[in-house]
């Protein structure tokens, strides 16, 4: 549905987007991450025809995305979406329908049903008197009103309370549903990991990763280990990049290889110690996130980190991601330590007197 080739866009001598190549089939939700500046806003612009490439080319729904009759296929919705404040959410969807030259009896049950799925209520109110998350949903039930093929939307659940996040991110799922082509870019990760079937990453105008999220995991992470000593371990032994952490009564020390698991386990009998657990952790999109792009997604302990389940800070959702994982590998690490088998509760317990 959208095939994008050589892609380049400058400004003067600054390179905005720079060769990006990337497909995204039909019925399919693709995610466009990356930190402030990478180039994704000027990529969906170029795919909705607003910004025209200085080389290379994208075709959207079969057209060349500086063709006019692409927009009839497309739906737009851009990072900041003023809307006409004195109109209320129906009036104003009309008068988009009309641009379109929707008959009328057709647009009303469209914007009826987009307004229904995303749970819009006071529909016969003035805009300028309605929420932020409100006037989100009018803009996203604006890209509707033609029945478009392709939907491209630019932050579509950026600044939003977490309720509001979900409702947009389960529309998006409801769009796949109805066989619709979704480009979406996102700040926040989990907005990504929820939804989209791909991801590329961008950083500085390039495509630094593709796939889905765990092929990205796999392709550019690595796996690290969390090894448990009832003893801090003994900081005169080379532990490599090895961080640890106070957990409840315990010590975690995360290492990156099994070498430096044994390390850990020597640095802990020179203390008078011993090793009680040892436990695989996956890396997640975060940790992948910032080894390619070398810092941390944007906001991301923001109120848009508070989406639903995900978890309220970094710190906690590296305990939920390990946790999960953690249990998993356990029996394969237990078999060590079958005498003295892991507590998850111990294990994810208090940070209180975290050293490092
Ligand atoms: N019209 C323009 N003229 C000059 N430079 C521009 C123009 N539009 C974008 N840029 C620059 O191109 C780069 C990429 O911008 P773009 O808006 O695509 O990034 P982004 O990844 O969407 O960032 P953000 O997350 O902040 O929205 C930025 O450095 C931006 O300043």
């Amino acid at each position: 549905m959208i095939e994008v080739s050589g892609l380049r866009k400058t400004y003067g001598e600054f390179a905005a987007v720079v060769d990006s190549d990337f497909s995204v089939a039909e019925g399919e939700v693709f995610g466009i991450v990356g930190p402030n500046g990478a180039g994704k806003t000027t990529t969906l612009k170029i795919l909705a025809g607003l910004v025209e490439p200085t080389a290379g080319e994208a075709r959207v729904a079969g057209y060349d995305s500086t063709e006019a009759a692409m927009r009839h296929h497309l739906g737009f919705l851009p990072e900041e979406s003023p809307l006409y404040e004195e109109m209320t959410a129906t009036a104003y969807l009309r008068f988009f329908a009309d641009l379109y030259g929707v008959p009328r009896p057709v647009a009303d049950e469209r914007i009826g049903t987009a307004l229904d799925r995303l749970e819009l209520d006071h529909r016969d109110r003035r805009l300028g008197d309605v929420s932020k998350g409100m006037k989100r949903k009018v803009a996203i039930a604006r890209s509707l009103v033609n029945d478009p093929d392709v939907l491209i939307y630019d932050e579509p659940a950026s600044g939003l309370d977490p309720v509001t996040t979900n409702s947009v991110l389960a529309f998006t799922r409801e769009l796949r549903a109805a066989g619709k082509t979704v480009v979406f870019s996102a700040h926040n990760l989990y907005h990504v990991e929820s939804v989209c079937d791909r991801v590329i990453i961008m950083n500085e105008g390039r495509i630094v990763a593709r796939g889905t999220v765990d092929e990205i995991r796999e392709r550019h992470g690595e796996t690290t280990y969390r090894v448990y000593t009832d003893v801090n371990p003994d900081p005169g032994i080379d532990l490599e990049t090895a961080t640890t952490e106070a957990v409840g009564d315990r010590f975690r020390t995360t290492v990156p290889t099994m070498d430096a698991v044994d390390r850990v386990r020597e640095a802990a009998a020179a203390t008078g110690g011993t090793v009680v657990d040892i436990r695989t952790r996956e890396p997640s999109l975060e940790d992948v996130f910032l080894d390619l792009v070398g810092r941390p997604m944007p906001g991301r302990h923001g109120a848009e980190g508070a989406v639903g389940e995900t978890p309220a800070t970094a710190d906690d959702a590296e305990d939920e991601r390990g946790s999960a994982v953690e249990s998993t590998s356990e029996a394969e690490a237990g078999s060590e330590f079958e005498h003295e088998p892991a507590h998850e509760s111990e294990a994810g317990g208090s940070r209180s007197g975290a050293s490092k």
